[in-house]
């Protein structure tokens, strides 16, 4: 089994070198080519071209994993890879996207013959180089075909096939709406210690809490790390950003009149977040740096 990598960010590349060091072939592509070379360097396959790419494949089946931002970029991608695929091929999006979107795609492809599969992708930066937890939607047979790297590239049990198209992003949607809960939490516990007069340090009190409490987890350990670089969180602007599964995990509640109360206001949170000055602002900020790689404004 041969994989085509499409796309060389932060979680794509990491993604890429899992694959490799499992022993799986894998062929990456980025559209700035400067990435596509290092990965050469590395003694992985690399491709220029979204035709030289399907090209290296094995002629069998030719599977492409999408690891691009969610939107637009996704449907880019699917519409230049697609003129070299045939029926039977794989497409597989490794992203955040939105599982209606991936319905649709799922169709689209399908009247091709062309089959599609949404991985939705938990565990960070290093989950996608170490071991990830992977949310998968798409046909059984395809399922089957994959599990082995599937199961190489995760942690043991965190993989699992969830259904038909789509469920694997609804899943993983969910599954952020709920982290944005969690880590809201966890921010306005430390804002609470932080303002009370016991002068209390925020590492020794996340690192306590991260090891035999109830709420140990991987968002504490991820908060004691953070704390341990900076405990006061100190330089760090407390606007937090969203790439939007919270907003479509809310816009899912509503719809289904379901009161959710929590998630939806770590949503709101994070919109007032870019209003006003807010210890817990910084912690999830640093908590999404740290876990996501995802950019923190800093003074
Ligand atoms: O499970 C994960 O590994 C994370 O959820 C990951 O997928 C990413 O860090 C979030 O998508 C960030 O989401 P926001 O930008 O909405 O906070």
């Amino acid at each position: 089994m041969k994989i085509g990598l499409v796309g060389l960010g932060k979680m794509g590349r990491n993604l890429a070198l899992n694959m490799h060091d499992n022993k799986f072939d894998v062929v990456v592509y980025n559209r700035n080519s400067e990435k596509t070379k290092e990965f050469i360097e590395k003694g992985i396959e690399g491709a220029f071209t979204y035709k030289e790419l399907i090209d290296k494949l094995d002629d069998k089946r030719k599977i492409v994993w999408i690891m691009v931002p969610s939107g637009h970029a996704v449907d880019t991608v699917i519409s230049q890879i697609k003129p070299f695929l045939r029926k039977g091929d794989l497409v597989i999006d490794g992203g955040n996207s939105k599982y209606t979107d991936t319905i649709k795609r799922g169709k689209m492809l399908k009247t091709d013959g062309i089959h599609y599969m949404d991985v939705g992708t938990s565990g960070g930066t290093n989950g996608a180089r170490n071991g990830a937890c992977m949310m998968i939607g798409g046909e059984k047979s395809d399922y089957e075909e994959l599990k082995t790297m599937f199961e190489a590239v995760c942690v043991t049990d965190g993989q699992m096939y969830l259904g038909k198209n789509g469920s694997g992003h609804f899943v993983k949607m969910i599954h952020n709406g709920v982290e944005y809960g969690m880590m809201q939490a966890i921010a306005e516990g430390f804002e609470i210690l932080e303002a009370s007069d016991f002068e209390l340090d925020n590492y020794d009190v996340s690192k306590v809490w991260s090891n035999g409490s109830i709420i140990e987890s991987y968002l504490m350990s991820t908060a004691n790390k953070a704390f341990s670089k900076n405990k006061k969180l100190e330089g760090i602007v407390d606007e937090i950003d969203s790439s939007g599964e919270g907003l479509w995990t809310v816009e899912e509640a509503l719809k289904l009149k379901l009161p959710s109360y929590v998630i939806t206001a770590s949503l709101m949170k994070r919109f007032e977040s870019k209003q006003n000055e807010r210890f817990s602002n910084k912690v999830v900020a640093a908590l999404r740096n740290e876990f996501g790689g995802h950019k923190i404004y800093k003074k």
